[in-house]
């Protein structure tokens, strides 16, 4: 199967968002993608104010309406990394969520990122994400014609008990759109990538925003793919644009047959 990882730079505006996103869906699907994967929070990047103000619901997101006619234009899957979108929670909190679009545009699966970015990178950068974001509590995998996905969403591939289910589940290739920060990117974005590809067998695939958004925040870029023996197979550097990948599914089972630890689980009590 042939994968396009878009990287991109959202802006706080998600009608030039999609402006932006239709001409390198169109180079990724004239290359031959059958799947085109897009970063975390396509839509918009945006600090917490703005971001309330500009999220709509599923039914009037501009971006995921473009995105579903994308993918009936061409013919292709689109996992829309991640859209921020409102939901009925009492106190307006949003749903990090993913989106598998089907050729046909209709919307084949969802996700919402699970694990929330609480955290103090530095003393001069610190992230509440639950206090803009609901989180969901339900693994995703979706069995497309040419391979069952996983589906994560960024600060979720720091826990790698959720992409073990994935793989117990089914998945051969693990999709983690991103918003990396620099400073933890440049420690452990492509450890943590690498490590899930060889702890599960399967394929990574992880579509990143890269460069400055609004508010000035930076993002560390560099999408990649990796693959089940954990070698990477693409980086994009930090430049936006479209990456290809071939990905051969029988290397998930090679993989798995030289070490099968996804088998070797047992139980043991304490520490
Ligand atoms: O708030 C938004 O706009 C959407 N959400 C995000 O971008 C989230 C929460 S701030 N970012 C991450 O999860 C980065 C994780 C990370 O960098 C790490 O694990 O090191």
């Amino acid at each position: 199967m042939r994968a396009a990882l878009i990287q991109f730079t959202s802006s706080d505006d998600p009608q030039d968002n999609l402006a932006r996103l239709r001409p390198l869906i169109a180079e990724g699907a004239r290359d031959g993608a059958q799947l085109l994967c897009t970063p975390e929070v396509t839509n918009v990047v945006a600090p917490r104010d703005r971001l309330r103000e500009v999220a709509t619901t599923e039914d009037a997101d501009p971006v995921l309406a473009g995105l579903r006619e994308e993918a009936s234009r061409h013919g292709l899957w689109i996992a829309a990394g991640s859209l921020a979108i409102r939901t009925d929670d009492p106190d307006g909190r949003l749903a990090n969520r993913s989106f598998l679009l089907a050729p046909d545009g209709a919307i084949a699966a969802r996700y919402d990122k699970i694990h929330m970015f609480d955290v103090d990178v530095s003393a001069t950068e610190t992230w509440r994400e639950s206090k803009g974001f609901r989180p969901g509590d339900r693994a995703v995998t979706a069995a497309l014609p040419f391979a069952t996905l996983g589906l994560a969403i960024c600060y979720d591939l720091r826990f790698p008990h959720l992409f073990r289910a994935l793989a117990k589940a089914g998945a051969q290739v693990l999709l983690v759109p991103a918003a990396f920060t620099r400073p933890t990117g440049e420690a452990h974005w492509e450890t943590l990538l690498r490590a899930r590809a060889i702890e599960t067998g399967c394929f990574v695939l992880a579509a990143a925003q890269t460069g400055e958004h609004a508010g000035r925040r930076l993002t560390h870029g560099h999408s990649l793919a990796v693959a089940p023996w954990g070698e990477v197979l693409a980086d994009a550097g930090r430049a936006p644009g479209v990456t290809l990948v071939d990905l051969d599914l029988a290397r998930v089972a090679e993989a798995r047959r030289r070490i099968p630890a996804l088998l070797h689980d047992r139980p043991f009590a304490g520490p």
